[in-house]
């Protein structure tokens, strides 16, 4: 497996971090500007440490005696730009580098749905599709490590979700170490069990991918993560209940839609506190939690509640708290609209 110690420095920009294993497939978050892309470009020698070392398996890439090249290196690297050669086709460009034998490349073009567009120009190409060729000519190069930085911030979602399905099978069945930065909390969900977190440019943590999510995003204000499982209660058709820990959510959503479990984003700021459950309300969602603290910041009341394990930080305006008079230890109920889960993960 990978594994990293870099110190490395660039104007008043530090980046010191160390992991010793990563698992084969791991997500990468942390607030803007902090070196998530440094530490790619770093793995992929694009940038130099000041010193540490880098290591795939036996094979060191960097140390104080190594520097493999960028391109000696078993690895593919993947950007929000496609970067494919625009005059070439699309047939063209992926076997510019490819190392997979013909059966293997003709598994892979028909698993991410492009024979249909091998005789194109690249430059023919809608972005999503643009997108899904520079990952097919990636894997052609058979990598042993994948870098993919915000590779799918340019889809829409729905064609973000099924590529993601695509990638996500072929990378455990070929064993391909992958590091993703997103900035799309289900994406990264999705993707693996384990995130690494960098908050700090002098520390990482890396940790089950919901928890340390909600953990970050409970704090710094974000949408958080539920994940939800079909239940068997009725609902209008177009509708569905699901169900996380003890509680419903009521989803707009389609018939046919995948079993198992399902991500969905709650934004805090879509809530609505309550003290007692409401009936005869518009907002069908409303769900028992626990008050856990309460802090004024800036004219706005936060209310920590944790539902089903995650704390979730929903504000309020002093005047809603001084009708509430919430305190630690109260029972509250979240009111939201229903969502609309279409096919997600
Ligand atoms: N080409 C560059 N030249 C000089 N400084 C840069 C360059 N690219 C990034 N930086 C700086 O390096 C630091 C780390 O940037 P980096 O792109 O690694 O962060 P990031 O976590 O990926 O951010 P984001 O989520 O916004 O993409 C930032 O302070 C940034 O301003």
């Amino acid at each position: 497996m990978l594994s990293f110690n870099l110190h490395y420095q660039r104007d008043d920009f530090t980046l010191d971090v160390k992991l010793l294993t990563l698992p084969l497939l791991t997500g990468v978050f942390g607030p803007s500007g902090i070196g998530k892309s440094s530490l790619l470009r770093l793995l992929a020698g694009l940038e130099t440490p000041l010193s540490g070392n880098i290591q795939y398996q036996q094979q060191v890439w960097f140390d104080d005696k190594t520097h493999l090249a960028s391109f000696n290196r078993p690895l593919a690297f993947v950007t929000q730009g496609s970067h494919l050669f625009p005059h070439l086709s699309v047939a063209q460009n992926i076997k510019l580098s490819k190392r997979l034998d013909d059966q293997a490349l003709a598994e892979l073009i028909e698993s991410f749905g492009i024979k249909a567009l091998l005789n194109k120009n690249a430059q023919q190409l809608s972005g999503g599709q643009a997108q899904r060729v520079a990952l097919v000519r990636a894997l052609a190069t058979q990598p042993k490590v994948l870098l993919l930085d915000e590779a799918f911030s340019a889809l829409d979602r729905q064609a973000a979700i099924h590529l993601l399905k695509i990638l996500k099978k072929w990378l455990n069945e070929h064993a391909i170490c992958t590091l993703m930065i997103s900035h799309n909390p289900e994406d990264l969900v999705f993707f693996s069990d384990k995130v690494l977190l960098i908050e700090d440019s002098q520390q990482l943590e890396l940790g089950n991918s919901l928890e340390l999510i909600n953990q970050y995003n409970g704090k710094s204000k974000q949408a958080m993560v539920l994940s939800v499982e079909r239940s068997d209660r009725k609902a209008d058709r177009g509708w569905r209940w699901f169900k996380f820990g003890e509680q419903y959510l009521l989803a707009e959503s389609p018939e046919a839609l995948d079993e198992g479990v399902h991500l969905v984003s709650i934004s805090p700021s879509n809530i609505v506190l309550s003290k007692h459950f409401v009936e005869h309300c518009s907002a069908q969602n409303q769900w028992q939690a626990e008050v856990l603290s309460i802090n004024a910041v800036a004219g706005t009341c936060y209310v920590d509640v944790r539902l089903e394990g995650v704390v979730i930080k929903v504000p309020i305006s002093p005047q809603a708290q001084q009708a509430l008079a919430l305190k630690s230890g109260d029972t509250v109920f979240l009111m939201h609209k229903a969502v609309k889960l279409h096919n997600q993960f």
